[in-house]
């Protein structure tokens, strides 16, 4: 027999690799002994082979998803052996016997040869589960009635050569260990160009039989020792599990192949395909498995890895768009290759059915509903026999020589070189396009340079004080020598001073502690929850912007530090005609602003490792998570309470597939609380509606923190379009709300309804909204992250008016609210003044522990100094972020906060992708006309 690989015969158009979604089984175990004897209540049934059903009175009048299907669910009186032969089998047995072979020919390939047989090259089975769920007692079985159906497949197939290969690891805190070998060093995972992924010096025991490997798998389990020394896969004991496992088991069996006959030739060739047993280890709440010590520091890896695996499957169920964070976790990188790459994937989700267990068990089959949409292209080994091989090549063959004997007709060569001609003409079309375009650029340029002196006339104070505004306040244009000024200070040399690290919460230090790079992760009940429902929640507000993002292709105008003068002059210009604001100008001009940014403010963090990032995106996740229960009030992304955690559960796939939470459009009735109901603010009593607009806008801005990826602020800049867009429709265009009007005089800014049309006017009467802004942010206790992005994206132009209106109308309402004592916004969510300085709190001893990550000693010394914050101090970190954003008169002050905030939620970084962010346009082109709209109509 002959072996081709799939790719082969790709090529001649016959056979390929494999899409296929990863099968997803979910494996209900009966109560456990403990559990009965605590009088629990099972709370879940398989009413189907396919559905699992909570059964609960109460919880079902919650709204809460109630059914959820899957490929194949085992309820719990159904054996392993059951699972396996219905569930796995045919997944982990296609390594070797083939999906053909198991559909088509079931074991009469010897007699039908000539029929292609195909072998893929890897699979996997994984268990994934809360702790104490049944994944160890499903893994010990699903392995051992495979690697037995496996050698019952050898035997039968004597006329190949078979080896078999095993090897085992564990993934414990972190660490990668061999489980063969007493050796406990840490082990290596390198890419190799040729064999992906690889574990360094794993050892891979060649099977001599099949109980040598069951020697092989009982020494994993720690049955029996390597060399009579260490006792192997880290078991522990927790109160939910008395043999818990503290590690991620990966065991690996690889089988090679080749037909006797060939044995020792020149053309004989060797098939090689292996299985993967993946035994996870299991999500834990610290408070429900009482954890302490070591196993609350392992509970606290383990969930972190599992985050990332759920993170990765989530994006992954998104159809692989962008960027999948495989590096984020030992246990991603090495299984990798399951997750969406080239094996064949079975998940089985374990679940206890105890009513305790609910929250988790529904985090557990929310998992199991993204993983459902996950697809692999499972790499395909064809083995035929020689006859049929002799057959396919002929035919390949004759295939050549016809396409050699008729070679492409004449007119197609002509229609090829009349599209090149069409082409050139095309090119040469734009290069013209492209000279007049420069043209009116440097046409506009040099007018802008006019007006600019022009203005720089007419504003005498602008001219003595170097672009500086009145007061205290600088113009925008300041921003670059800020930025720089600041830099400067942070390296002029200071004295070296011991820097404590001191965190309030014990978790939070321990974990500080023990991994530096790694900051808060709240406190352990939080931590340890699992965190998959909180991916589903993204789902959700990613799917919601998805629905309301701008077609591509608008321009932006998210010009970080664009001039102040410069967005006023762009107007001008704009109105006399010129292209001053083509696309690719503005491309350029951000450009500038983002290397300016960037080149003032240089990131020591990029140059930290890996590891360093990806446990800091790991940690961020975990506040990302809280953001489903982020503070509505004040923006910060620290929960209120872990309480509304099983209420925001999105609906499973029963329901509706990732679909937003109903009347997640009605956020935006905030306006229509402010125009329709303007007596409920007065009265004190609740909108929700209203609240899920502030909630929302509150969310997805605070949502960046935890985000390091330039989703974040795409996130942020999407719900303030959002925003926008629907108050522009609530108001249309031109018209002044009634209640804008009062908010405007309430801030002291009734002058500006007054004020004329021009750049200059503009000019004070932005500086005055910001400052309204800047003061109503303290006085809400807004999130630090929120008001930095604010105020580094809305600088000064023009069309940024409308925004300035909407986060002043949004703060009002806050302000109001407060004032009236108006707690209960949202049921379920009490919010309070107290509860967003609480949350704002958290905030800043977040960003503290940033403070370490993101500035190097030397700047952070300097940075102390500037601050007047003493070298010796205990808690200096803390102390200088718990002055950020507070002196909101100090525009120095201001300045400088935002730019620290800046750099400790990477907004430089995040500011090279604003380019990306045309799509999202903060100045649709009415917008040009709406932005003085407001102002004219009370002219009139
Ligand atoms: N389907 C089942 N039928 C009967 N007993 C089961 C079943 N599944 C699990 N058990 C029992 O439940 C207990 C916990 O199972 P197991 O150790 O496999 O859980 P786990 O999910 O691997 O937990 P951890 O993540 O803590 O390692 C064990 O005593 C096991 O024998």
């Amino acid at each position: 027999m002959g072996a081709i690989h799939g790719e082969e015969l790709n090529k001649s158009g016959k056979m390929g690799g494999r899409e296929e979604k990863i099968l997803v089984l979910v494996r209900l175990r009966p109560l456990s002994e403990k559990e009965l004897s605590n009088n629990e209540v099972a709370d879940w049934e398989c009413i189907n082979e396919s559905t699992v059903l909570y059964r609960n009175s109460l919880q079902e009048r919650s709204g809460l998803p109630t059914a959820y299907s899957y490929d194949r669910v085992f309820s719990g009186d159904c054996s392993t052996n059951q699972v396996y032969e219905e569930g796995t089998k045919e997944i982990a047995l296609s390594v070797v016997s083939g999906i053909n072979l198991m559909i088509f020919l079931s074991s009469r390939l010897a007699v039908c040869s000539n029929l292609p047989s195909l072998f893929f090259s890897s699979a996997s089975v994984f268990a994934y589960g809360q702790t104490s769920s049944g994944k160890t007692y499903t893994m010990r079985g699903i392995t051992e009635y495979t690697v037995a159906d496996i050698y019952d497949y050898i035997q039968r197939h004597e006329e190949r050569a078979f080896v078999l290969k095993f090897s085992a690891m564990e993934i414990y805190n972190e660490n990668v260990r061999d489980l063969l070998s007493s050796d406990i060093t840490s082990l290596r995972i390198l890419d190799d160009p040729e064999k992906g992924t690889i574990v360094e010096k794993l050892t891979e025991e060649t099977v001599t039989d099949w109980d040598h490997l069951k020697k092989l798998m009982s020494i994993c389990e720690g049955k029996i020792s390597v060399n009579d020394t260490t006792a192997q896969r880290k078991i522990g004991e927790t109160s939910l599990n008395e043999q818990s496992s503290r590690s991620h088991q990966i065991l690996k069996l690889t089988i090679e192949s080749s037909a006797r006959e060939f044995l020792g030739k020149e053309n004989s060739s060797t098939l090689s395909a292996s299985v993967f047993f993946v035994d996870l280890a299991g999500s834990e709440r610290a408070s429900q498995a009482m954890s302490a010590g070591t196993r609350l520091k392992e509970g606290c890896h383990i969930n972190r890895s599992l985050l990332t695996l759920g993170n990765v499957i989530r994006k992954l169920s998104k159809g692989r768009q962008g960027h999948i964070n495989y590096r984020d976790s030992k246990l991603t990188r090495i299984l990798q290759p399951c997750l969406g790459g080239n094996a064949r994937t079975t998940i089985i989700c374990t679940l206890s059915p105890a009513r305790s267990h609910v929250e988790q068990s529904r985090n557990t089959l929310l998992f199991a509903t993204c993983a459902k949409e996950v697809t692999t292209n499972a790499q395909v080994n064809v083995v035929m026999s020689d006859k049929a091989l002799v057959k396919h090549l002929q035919k390949e063959l004759a295939r050549l020589e016809s396409e050699l004997k008729s070679p492409a007709p004449i007119s197609s060569s002509c229609n090829c070189s009349a599209t090149i001609r069409k082409k050139d003409l095309q090119i040469e079309k734009m290069e013209k396009k492209i000279r007049e375009l420069t043209k009116q650029r440097d046409l506009a340029q040099s007018r802008v340079e006019d007006l600019l002196q022009l203005i720089g006339n007419d504003q005498s104070p602008n001219k003595q004080e170097g672009r500086k505004h009145p007061g205290k306040w600088k113009a925008r244009d300041k921003w670059g020598d800020d930025w720089s000024s600041m830099n400067g200070h942070y390296m002029n040399g200071v004295q070296d001073g011991e820097e404590d690290d001191s965190i309030e919460d014990p978790l939070s230090q321990a974990l500080y502690h023990e991994e530096e790079s790694m900051f808060d992760m709240g406190d352990p009940d939080d931590q340890c929850k699992d965190v998959r429902c909180i991916e589903m929640e993204e789902t959700r507000v990613d799917e919601r912007f998805k629905s309301h993002a701008s077609p591509a292709g608008e321009n932006g105008q998210i010009l970080a530090s664009t001039t102040f003068a410069n967005g006023s002059l762009r107007r001008s210009s704009h109105q006399n005609g010129f292209l001053y604001g083509t696309l690719e100008e503005r491309i350029q001009d951000v450009q500038r602003s983002i290397d300016s940014l960037a080149s003032h403010y240089p990131d020591n963090s990029a140059s930290q490792d890996d590891a360093a990032d990806a446990s800091s995106s790991r940690s961020l996740n975990f506040s990302r998570r809280r953001v489903c229960r982020a503070n509505l009030v004040n923006g910060s992304f620290f929960p209120p309470g872990k309480e509304e955690f099983s209420e925001r559960t999105p609906p499973s796939e029963a329901e509706n597939e990732f679909t937003e939470r109903p009347g997640a459009f009605r956020r935006f009735s905030l306006l229509d609380y402010n125009v329709n109901s303007a007596n409920l603010s007065r009265n004190g009593s609740h909108s929700s509606r209203g609240t899920d607009f502030i909630e929302d806008l509150k969310s997805q801005s605070s949502k960046n923190i935890a985000d390091e990826e330039i989703t974040s602020v795409q996130t942020f800049v999407a719900g303030l379009k959002d925003a926008k867009l629907q108050y522009e429709k609530q108001f249309g265009e031109g018209q002044v709300p009634e209640d804008l009007r009062k908010t405007l005089k309430d801030v002291g800014l009734d002058a500006i309804l007054g004020t004329s049309d021009g750049p200059l006017d503009w000019m004070l009467q932005f500086e005055k909204l910001q400052r309204a802004i800047i003061e109503l942010w303290e006085t809400c206790n807004v999130s630090l992250v929120h008001r930095t992005y604010f105020f580094l994206l809305f600088n000064g132009d023009p069309t940024d008016s409308i925004y300035l209106e909407v986060e002043l109308r949004r703060l009002t309402f806050l302000r109001d609210t407060f004032s009236h004592g108006n707690h209960d916004i949202e049921g379920g969510h009490t919010q309070t003044l107290a509860s967003s300085e609480k949350a704002l709190k958290k905030e800043r001893e977040t960003l503290s522990r940033l403070m370490k990550k993101r500035f190097s000693d030397e700047e952070r010394k300097k940075l102390y100094q500037r601050w007047d914050i003493r070298l010796d101090s205990k808690r200096r970190r803390q102390r200088l972020v718990s002055k950020l954003w507070t002196v909101t008169e100090d525009k120095d002050h201001v300045l400088e906060s935002a730019s620290i905030v800046a750099k400790l939620v990477k907004f430089s970084e995040q500011g090279r992708a604003l380019k990306g962010m045309f799509g999202l346009s903060f100045s649709a082109p009415s917008m040009r006309r709406r932005s003085y709209g407001w102002m004219s109509s009370n002219k009139e």
